[in-house]
This record gives structure tokens, C-alpha cells and sequence, in this order.
């Protein structure tokens, strides 16, 4: 049997595939399988906002049909840049192990840390979740809007004048970025910055009735990020998860009790909420779906 895996083509997303390609690889050596990368409208339009091209989805659509006609047998993702909801005859299988969660400065040459940056620093992000929250620490920090793919966003601290940009932590650390950007990364704390829900979390979809692949998927699932997964991604779909409004969260595992924060916020800013609920491990989805529900009527009465 012959697994053909679908990437897109940023390096990104080819260095997540061969990386879940080769855990696959470990755990069955004979195995025949390969990448095959797929161009797709998100990539294409990459410096258009994201909320005028159609969200999400976007990253995603082409490769989904190629899993759906069976051209591709599995496809890796961001989990976090997943919509709630999936096409019909598609599925997430298990999840491998979490890269790091949080969200990162990277600042210009010469600056290292948050709290010394100076009065009215220019800081450039897409995220409405990472704007508002970043002012909510630093309100006279001045955000810019700046789009496109890692490197990119990197190089526009120079290009554009910036003092620093904001990336996730995975993806740097995915790409091996950081190491020589060590002296000028500010790694943020979720109290300053709640990461998306499943930032570092790789996705594997795959078709629905496909037994064969999810078998052997089942060697690299890592059971902590199982639940983590589980928990912030009903939170996600709780929230009404749209990349217009600003949604965080982060669930925190202590041997039995899980820990759920949660941000959430209106599209202008003008609310943002930030909550906590308990849980526990036998009701994984319940703990998600409960504190967006307690957040929204929060955020709609006031
Ligand atoms: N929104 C784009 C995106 N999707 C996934 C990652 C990084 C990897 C991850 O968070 O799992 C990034 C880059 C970023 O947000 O800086």
C-alpha cells in the first residue's frame, strides 16, 4: 500500500509533513509513503487579508478535495488555522506531540524585551487576538497589520520599519529560526498572551471511513496533546471561531484536573473577556463547549 501525504508548499507545511511523515516512518519502517505539495488559494493570495478571502478555510479547500477524490490519503495542518467544521466524509485522526503553544516577539536587531521597548514601539500582526491583547499590556504600543508567511513577516521588520512582529513559537521553532533570532525573541507568557486554541498542535485529516491510516496514525499520538486538543477545539466551535473575532485558549493538565483559560472579544475590541473553568479528563469536549457558552453571554450582555 502506497500513503500519499498532502502538504502546502511553504516551508512550513513541508517541514510538519515530513515530520509527521517520518514519526510514521519510525514507527513502521517498511512503509511506502510520500509527500506531494498542493498550491493552495491562501498561499496564492497570501498578502490579501484573510477575512476578505474567506477565513480559514482557505488554506485548506484544495488539499481537502484531494483527500475527498483520493488523489491524497492524509493531509497535515496548523491545527489552529482549521475551521470548526469539517467537509462531509472527512475527519481529524490522532494528533502527535505539542511544539511549544506560545506566541513570540521577534524584535529588531538591538531590542530584547517587552517592557523596554520604547513608548509607542511599532508592532506588526494580522491577529486581532494578538492586537487586542498586547494593548491591553502595552496600550501605547502602535500595531500594524502585516501579512504573509513566517519569513516573510520576519523580514518586514526591516522592510518596514518595524520594532518587532508576532509569530507563534511553533512555527520559528519548527523552521529551526530560533537559534540565531535567540537574543532578539521575547517569548510571551498566556497571561500577556493567550495562543490561538491548538497553536502547535499539527492536524491529520483524513477520510472518514479510512481504518487502514488511522491503524497506523495511532502509533504517533501523544496522549496529553489528545486531550489538549479535544479541549480547545470545542472551545473553538463553542466561540463561533471565525479569524474576525479574537479567540484564545489554553488547557493545562494536572493529573486528573484539566484547566481551561479563555479569551475572547468583539471584533472592534471594544469587550474582551478572559475566563477560567475546571474540568475533568471524562468530559473533554463539555469543558470547551461550557466555557465559550459562559463567555459569549458574558460578551453579549454587556
Ligand atoms: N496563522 C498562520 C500560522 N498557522 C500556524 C502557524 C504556526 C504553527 C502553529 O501555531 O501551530 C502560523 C504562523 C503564526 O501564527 O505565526
Amino acid at each position: 500500500m502506497k500513503i500519499v501525504v498532502g502538504a502546502r508548499g511553504s516551508t512550513l507545511s513541508v517541514t510538519q509533513t515530513n515530520s509527521v511523515i517520518n514519526m510514521m516512518k519510525n514507527a513502521h519502517p517498511h512503509l511506502d509513503i510520500e509527500l506531494k505539495t498542493i498550491k493552495t488559494k491562501g498561499d496564492v493570495l497570501r498578502e490579501a487579508s484573510l477575512d476578505k478571502i474567506g477565513g480559514k478555510g482557505v488554506f485548506v479547500k484544495e488539499i481537502e478535495k484531494e483527500l475527498l477524490n483520493g488523489q491524497i490519503d492524509m493531509a497535515v495542518h496548523s491545527m489552529k488555522d482549521m475551521p470548526g467544521v469539517l467537509p462531509k466524509g472527512l475527519k481529524l485522526s490522532y494528533v502527535p506531540k505539542r511544539e511549544d503553544y506560545r506566541d513570540v516577539l521577534v524584535l529588531r536587531e538591538g531590542l530584547s524585551s517587552l517592557d523596554k521597548l520604547p513608548i509607542g514601539a511599532k508592532i506588526g500582526t494580522g491577529s486581532k487576538r494578538r492586537k487586542y491583547q498586547l494593548l491591553r499590556y502595552r496600550e501605547d504600543l502602535n500595531i500594524s497589520d502585516i501579512r504573509g508567511n513566517i519569513e516573510t513577516r520576519i523580514k518586514k521588520i526591516e522592510l518596514e520599519n518595524l520594532d518587532g512582529v508576532v509569530l507563534a513559537a511553533a512555527g520559528i521553532k519548527r523552521l529551526g529560526l530560533h537559534k540565531d533570532l535567540a537574543h532578539r525573541i521575547v517569548y510571551l507568557d498566556k497571561e500577556i498572551l493567550l495562543p490561538s486554541p491548538c497553536q502547535g498542535i499539527l492536524a491529520i485529516e483524513i477520510r472518514e471511513n479510512d481504518v487502514k491510516i488511522e491503524e497506523l496514525l495511532k502509533s504517533i499520538s501523544h496522549e496529553k496533546t489528545e486531550i489538549q486538543a479535544k479541549v480547545e477545539r470545542a472551545f473553538l466551535k463553542g466561540a463561533g471561531g471565525s479569524c474576525k473575532v479574537p479567540v484564545g485558549a489554553y488547557c493545562e493538565i494536572h493529573s486528573e484536573k484539566l484547566i481551561l483559560e479563555g479569551f475572547l472579544g468583539t471584533e472592534d475590541g471594544e469587550i474582551l473577556i478572559d475566563k477560567k473553568l475546571e474540568g475533568k479528563k471524562d468530559s473533554l469536549e463539555e469543558l470547551g463547549y461550557n466555557l465559550a457558552n459562559m463567555m459569549i453571554k458574558e460578551r453579549d450582555a454587556k
